[in-house]
């Protein structure tokens, strides 16, 4: 069994002033692109994010066949990596890949490939440039959960903290695209960053 987490509790401020996770990409809902082409990776999926967001997220996911679940932050704007904990703490599968409401060019077959590098490991997270893919990467539910919470129990809200507490596999630049594109890592902000991306599809 594997898991997919959604991360979608942001506040999209770049964006203007509606919910960039529900917003229009070429005819359908972001974040519903994101679990379409997550959900051919995995067998659950839980959608992390704020009370207040719930109900226009699950109009967007309404009919998906995994049929996700949602797992609320109960103390909001704490950043993403308080969102994967809380994400991580609903899943029911022993390892899940964790991907950004915001990259809509998910690649379900290199999420695949992470969960067979991430095996017998605590995680495996991309390092296609100098940055970590925190956010679109296979982490041991159990092991990333309890890493976030000892990291925002000592103040750490940074997104990589937690991996200096796990034994980790870092899948380098050259295996990223031997799987994939580096579309895959594209996340959407602003406007402009929409409609460029809506020609795409
Ligand atoms: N649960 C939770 N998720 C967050 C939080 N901040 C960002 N995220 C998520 O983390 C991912 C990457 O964040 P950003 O691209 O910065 O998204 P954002 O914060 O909504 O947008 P900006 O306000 O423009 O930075 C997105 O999937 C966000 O939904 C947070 O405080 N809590
Ligand atoms: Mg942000």
């Amino acid at each position: 069994m594997r898991a997919g987490v959604i991360v979608a509790g942001g506040r999209s401020t770049r964006f203007g002033d509606s919910d960039k996770a529900v917003a229009d990409l070429a005819g359908t809902p972001m974040v519903r692109r994101v679990a379409d082409r997550l959900g051919e990776a995995v067998d659950e999926l839980v959608v992390n994010c704020r009370e207040d967001q719930v109900e226009a997220i699950d109009t967007a996911l309404s009919d998906h066949t995994l049929e996700p679940t949602f797992a609320l932050d109960e103390d909001p704007d704490q950043g993403p990596m308080a969102g994967i904990a809380t994400g991580l703490g609903a899943v029911d599968s022993e390892y899940a890949a964790v991907v950004a409401c915001d990259m809509p060019f998910v690649d379900p077959t290199f999420v695949d490939y992470l969960f067979e590098r991430a095996a017998s490991h605590e995680a495996a997270v991309p390092r296609p440039d100098e940055w970590f893919q925190t956010t679109q990467a296979v982490y041991h539910a159990d092991a990333m959960h309890d890493a976030c919470q000892r990291a925002l129990e000592r103040g750490e809200h940074k997104i990589v903290e937690p991996l200096f507490d796990l034994e980790y596999v870092v899948v380098e630049r050259e295996d990223v695209l031997a799987h994939t594109s580096l579309d895959t890592f594209k996340n959407l902000n602003t406007r402009e960053e929409f409609e460029a991306a809506a020609e795409r599809f």
